[in-house]
């Protein structure tokens, strides 16, 4: 079944799309939706097939099942004007070390055979420009910071006007100063209007950027949607502090509150629809006397490592 009708909405949209290496489903049939104007945050541990999909989603790599389609164009029919619009990092680009971040660009740019070379220079200085690296166009590449050199790479990936920008774990490697570099560059960017997918195995690192995710494990997408919605479906829980656990819990169970459960002195549950001040109340009027009591809801990180088993990196 082809990608539905009204696919405008979505910069990339993929049905059923699956990749098979050998006996291995690397990509197991997932439905990506990126909304048009949206960073999406593409995650997923290590090997869980975010790269394999990326490759498919540009045509470097043939998927064994599925469809999509990038920017409204069927792929792979219509490749050719749908990357017109994309740009892409992927390996990264290889820089000569020797040469400035501008003789860099300039050398790019002159292999580009779509490339009108009378606007060569406009280009590199815009993109130059873009990614905050003109003061120091001229230095030397090995010279540049972890952040600048990717920074550039990104800048690369703008010489052409660029609708949706692809960066496969941009992230990766980079010092907390780079990251916040390349962060940042994604914000000025999505803000001109630029739909940004990356993907990272970090949540933390992109999460502040993106406005929606897509959650990858072993193949399959376990979950997608805005950072409001995947929020949203996060069961909230009622956590009691009080030195009369027994009678809290009974006031709780009699209310309806699920999982109703005592560890020492802390009672929790379930609260579903049940008002906060209508659960106070009730236990006030049996006499519980209260240290703490609040409604609790997981965060976005704890939905991650619920999905994928990831714990996160501490960073020395
Ligand atoms: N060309 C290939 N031949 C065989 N297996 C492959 C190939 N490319 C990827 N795989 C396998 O497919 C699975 C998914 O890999 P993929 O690189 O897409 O994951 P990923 O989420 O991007 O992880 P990473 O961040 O480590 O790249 C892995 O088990 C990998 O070993």
């Amino acid at each position: 079944m082809p990608p539905s009708a009204d696919s405008s909405s979505y910069a990339v949209e993929t049905r059923d799309l699956a990749k098979v290496f050998g006996s291995q489903r690397a990509v197991d049939g997932i439905d990506l939706q990126v909304p048009t104007g949206s960073v999406y945050g593409f995650l997923g541990p290590n090997g869980s097939g975010k790269t394999t999909t990326i490759r498919m989603l540009l045509g470097l790599i043939t998927p064994t099942a599925g469809d999509h389609q990038i920017l409204g164009h069927p792929m792979p029919a219509e490749l050719t004007t749908a990357l017109h619009r994309v740009g892409s990092l992927i390996e990264g680009p290889a820089f000569h070390s020797h040469l400035s971040g501008m003789a860099n660009l300039r050398r790019l740019d002159a292999a580009d055979a779509r490339s009108d070379a009378s606007t060569s220079d406009q280009r590199i200085h815009e993109a130059l420009d873009r990614v905050g690296l003109k003061p120091a166009a001229g230095k030397r590449f090995r010279a540049y910071s972890l952040g600048m050199k990717q920074r550039l790479a990104i800048a690369a990936a703008l010489l052409a006007p660029r609708d949706l920008l692809v960066l496969d774990e941009p992230t990766n490697g980079l010092d907390p100063q780079g990251t916040r570099e390349v962060r940042h560059l994604v914000g000025t960017l999505a803000a001109d209007g630029i739909t940004v997918l990356i993907s990272s195995h970090l949540l933390a690192e992109i999460q502040q950027i993106c406005s929606h995710i897509g959650v990858m494990r072993a193949g399959k997408l376990v979950a997608q949607g805005s950072i409001d919605e995947l929020r949203s479906t996060q069961t909230a829980q009622l956590v009691v502090h009080t030195p009369d656990p027994e009678q809290a819990a009974q006031v709780l169970a009699r209310l309806g509150i699920g999982q109703v459960q005592r560890d020492g002195d802390v009672v929790t549950g379930t609260p579903g629809t049940e008002p906060p001040e209508r659960i106070s109340a009730a236990l006030a009027g049996a006499g519980v006397r209260l240290r703490r009591f609040a409604i609790d809801r997981p965060s976005l990180e704890d939905l991650y490592v619920s999905l994928t088993g990831e714990g996160f990196e501490v960073r020395s």
